[in-house]
């Protein structure tokens, strides 16, 4: 529904916006610039900040510090404040909040008060058959499964037309494998569109499949952003390795571009003088299980079938924790002896692992 012509550059920039509760930093001095057209995932542990920068945005609460502007114009700040009703901006809650005594139609219609009547009922009946919800457009929302549910909700945060979409963890209410086609369809819709989105999510994996940029969030700070490749594969901190990815953490000496550990030398560069503590991250999946000779020989201390992949969890001599394995390889049920093949490239390495 967002034309992109109409919004050249970016349409959402935040500058240094902060915002504390007590003693508590819950955002701190975030900048963040959103050109037309681009999906973001806000992802981070709970309590990182998530919902307080949707809040902000919206317009339900103010920063202490720092600016909000909606396609270049400050809509939060030191001298103005603009209502969330004259942002153009749609939300969709965790819980999609539709109201129970409204149908359908009369729920999309909700936000398009300010049309005169003919049109708000004709862009309301445009946006639910465009969502694939027109037969629905009579029941009311206890009628609704889920997923029926999200997509209603969906059409009445799109249906003005908003300049940014902003969703707070929309489908964590769906079970499992309605979940990732709920997903795929609604993100094929808001790319058709060429809607600008902010979706807040915790799961790892949402956030790497669903956005264009992954923006990843701790204690009220952007700790890392970029592509969800840039975020798995390149991670800045251990933090961000941790958000992603179950490593196996191995600790170990930094020498001569290397980290040395109990089951091998490695090349990583790091900023750290020959001698200093690493630590060398070791991706489950990196590991496979192979016939003779290996880089590791281990036994077998634990196994959880899982379907695609199956856990395993392999003790290493020299190793104080058992490493763990995901691979797609059958094993026989009495295997207790394993021999470990280290795929290159499924290593990183810090040389301060608490940051
Ligand atoms: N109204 C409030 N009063 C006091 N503290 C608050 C308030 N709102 C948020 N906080 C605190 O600010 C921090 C950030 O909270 P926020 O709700 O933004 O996190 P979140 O990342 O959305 O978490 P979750 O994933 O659990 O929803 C937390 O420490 C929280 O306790």
């Amino acid at each position: 529904m967002t034309d992109r012509r109409q919004a050249p550059g970016h349409v959402l920039e935040l500058q240094g916006v902060g915002r504390r509760f007590g003693t508590v930093a819950a955002l701190a001095n975030i900048d963040l610039a959103i050109a037309a057209g681009e999906i973001i995932c806000l992802v981070g542990r709970s309590g990182c900040g998530k919902s307080s920068l949707l809040r902000i945005i919206a317009g339900v609460d103010t920063p202490d510090s720092g600016r909000v502007l909606l396609k270049g114009n400050e809509v939060s700040g030191p001298s103005r404040f603009i209502e969330p009703e004259a942002r153009n901006i749609g939300f969709v809650f965790q819980d999609y909040a539709l109201f129970p005594h409204l149908s359908v139609e009369q729920n999309v219609m909700f936000g398009l008060k300010r049309l005169p009547g003919k049109e708000a009922g004709t862009r309301a009946r445009a946006i639910i058959e465009h969502i694939g919800i027109g037969d629905l457009a009579g029941r009311y929302p206890h009628m609704l499964s889920g997923g029926e549910q999200q997509r209603v909700a969906l059409a009445r945060a799109l249906a003005p037309k908003p300049d940014i979409l902003l969703m707070d963890e929309p489908f964590s209410n769906l079970d499992r494998g309605l979940r990732d086609r709920v997903r795929e369809e609604t993100l094929a819709l808001l790319r058709g569109l060429g809607t600008t989105v902010i979706m807040v999510t915790h799961d790892p994996e949402e956030a790497l499949s669903a956005g264009d940029r992954v923006v990843l969030m701790k204690n009220g700070e952007i700790v890392q952003t970029g592509t969800g490749y840039d975020l798995h594969d390149r991670p800045k901190t251990p933090y961000a390795a941790e958000f992603f990815c179950a490593f196996n953490k191995i600790p170990g000496v930094y020498r001569d571009g290397h980290v040395e550990t109990a089951i091998g030398r490695f090349a990583h560069r790091l900023d750290a003088d020959n001698g200093a503590a690493a630590m060398l991250y070791l991706r489950p999946q990196g590991l496979s299980v192979v016939e003779g000779e290996g880089n590791l020989a281990g036994r077998l201390a634990g196994r959880a079938f899982l379907g695609e992949v199956e856990q395993l969890s392999v003790r290493v001599e020299n190793l104080a924790e058992p490493l763990r394995v995901r691979t797609t390889s059958r094993l026989p049920m009495d295997a207790d002896a394993v021999n470990l093949a280290i795929l290159p490239g499924s290593t990183l390495a810090f040389s301060h692992p608490g940051s």
